[in-house]
């Protein structure tokens, strides 16, 4: 009975997020404190996480169905960069969360987003880009946080099939993970290249 109804749940889940009998690995990356964690709770049990900082071990990972994620704070640790490269050979999609109300970390996350788009390691690997905490008061419009992380041309769109897809594909997509706004649409168009 149990065992049922978790299945179906997990199965309401995974169709709602496009990923179905879908396989595949997805990674969570992001500077600490952009909502990775919270992301990867809300999948889980669609509850806000109590937040409890994962600094050690910067890693969590939640199964659904046939499809592993995986989350790593960046930041500042070039070790968490050689343990997510290391442990993650096989990556199949890219979420990089970023607090689009911080202001002072665009730098510091347009710097980590950069390495990561140039990391030949996952040079084909889907990036979508999520702007969490749009709920928050300042935070940048999905325009201004294209211009903040350098996407003004590279984004590849929204509904590109893959098949049309000319490079590897990036998008830019806008959240708020606390008020349950948007975080499928990045899962939806990432499933769409697994
Ligand atoms: N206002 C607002 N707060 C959010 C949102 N998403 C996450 N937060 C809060 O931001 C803080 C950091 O969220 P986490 O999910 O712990 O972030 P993380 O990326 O896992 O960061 P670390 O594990 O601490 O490195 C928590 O206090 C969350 O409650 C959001 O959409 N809006
Ligand atoms: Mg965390």
């Amino acid at each position: 009975m149990f065992v049922s109804w978790m299945y179906s749940w997990i199965n309401d889940i995974l169709t709602y997020l496009g990923l179905a009998q879908k396989k595949g690995k997805l990674v969570f990356l992001g500077l600490d404190n952009a909502g990775k964690t919270s992301l990867l709770y809300r999948l889980r049990d669609d509850k806000m996480s109590a937040h409890v900082p994962t600094h050690l071990p910067t890693s969590e990972e939640l199964s659904l169905g046939g499809v592993r994620f995986l989350t790593y704070d960046l930041g500042g640790h070039e070790q968490v960069r050689r343990v997510w490269r290391e442990y993650t050979p096989a990556v199949d999609g890219i979420v990089f969360i970023i607090d689009v109300a911080c202001h002072a970390r665009m730098e510091e996350a347009r710097v980590e987003l950069q390495a990561l788009m140039t990391d030949e390691n996952v040079a084909h690997v889907p990036i979508a880009v999520v702007g969490n905490k749009i709920d928050k008061a300042g935070a940048l419009s999905e325009e201004q946080l294209k211009w903040s992380m350098g996407l003004q041309h590279q984004c590849t769109g929204k509904d590109t099939q893959p098949q049309d897809c000319p490079s590897r594909p990036v998008e830019v997509f806008m959240c708020s993970v606390l008020q349950r706004q948007g975080y499928g649409a990045p899962l939806k168009w990432i499933a769409s290249f697994l």
